[in-house]
């Protein structure tokens, strides 16, 4: 059997320790992944939502407790380790797009396949492949203020998945849309998801989205737990 893609181990975090206004935010709290598989993570707000998709992202670390990605310990890894790991097998989403307003839509999809290494020709023939994926192929050379907000964030998924990650951490991607848009959104990602193979983590809000994933957890006391 293949390693899951996201192995969570009793995660604590701590804010601010020793401080009158020390919080801890996460109390063992564990997860598994495996390939494939779409997880939903339901949390209310300042439940540590974000602090653990950080974690899991190599963007912070945990005061205990171990992350592995596909099978590797991050812990204790050089920072270039964790930049490639970051780079080469997660992809991001986040609720607000966070494309570079100067390049066009085909670009922004560009631009992390070019920092891996790819030659312009393959990274804008991937993000051509990625876009008409979207329904977007009419739109691959405008810059994000020439596009709606839903469809600045399937431009934002394109790119996620741009690198051919195993696993895709999104931290309420359709937070920031009207309850259609957001629809159609969930619909683009999923497939570009399935399509892939890749595991995911998404935080959302939305009960009806995340009850349409594959498994669903809540954040509970610092903990997760089965939905
Ligand atoms: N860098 C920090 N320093 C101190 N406290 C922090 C820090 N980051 C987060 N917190 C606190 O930790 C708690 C959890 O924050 P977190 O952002 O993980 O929650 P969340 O579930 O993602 O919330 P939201 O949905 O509102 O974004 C909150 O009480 C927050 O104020």
């Amino acid at each position: 059997m293949s390693d899951p893609v996201l192995c969570l181990d009793r995660l604590v975090k701590t804010y601010n320790p020793g401080l009158p206004n020390e919080i801890t935010v996460l109390r063992e709290a564990s997860l598994e992944i495996a390939q494939g598989e779409v997880v939903a993570m339901v949390a209310p707000s300042g439940s540590g939502k974000s602090t653990l998709l950080h974690i899991a992202g190599l963007l912070d670390a945990p005061d205990s407790g171990s992350v592995r990605v596909n099978g590797t310990e991050v812990s204790g890894l050089s920072d270039r380790r964790r930049t490639a790991i970051r780079r080469d097998e997660l992809g991001f989403v986040y609720q607000f797009h966070h494309l570079l307003p100067e390049f066009s839509a085909a670009e922004n999809i560009a631009l992390p396949q070019l920092a891996a290494g790819a030659s312009r020709g393959a990274a804008m023939a991937r993000a051509a492949e990625l876009l008409e994926h979207v329904d977007l192929s009419p739109r691959a050379d405008h810059r994000p203020a020439e596009l709606s907000g839903g469809e600045q964030q399937r431009v934002a998924f394109c790119r996620a998945l741009a690198n051919g990650p195993s696993l895709l951490l999104a931290d309420e991607p359709t937070g920031n849309l009207d309850p259609a848009t957001s629809e159609r959104v969930f619909e683009a990602l999923m497939s570009l998801v399935r399509e892939t193979g890749m595991g995911a983590l998404i935080a959302t809000h939305n009960l009806e989205l995340a009850g349409r994933m594959d498994r669903v957890l809540r954040m509970e006391d610092g903990r997760l737990v089965a939905g």
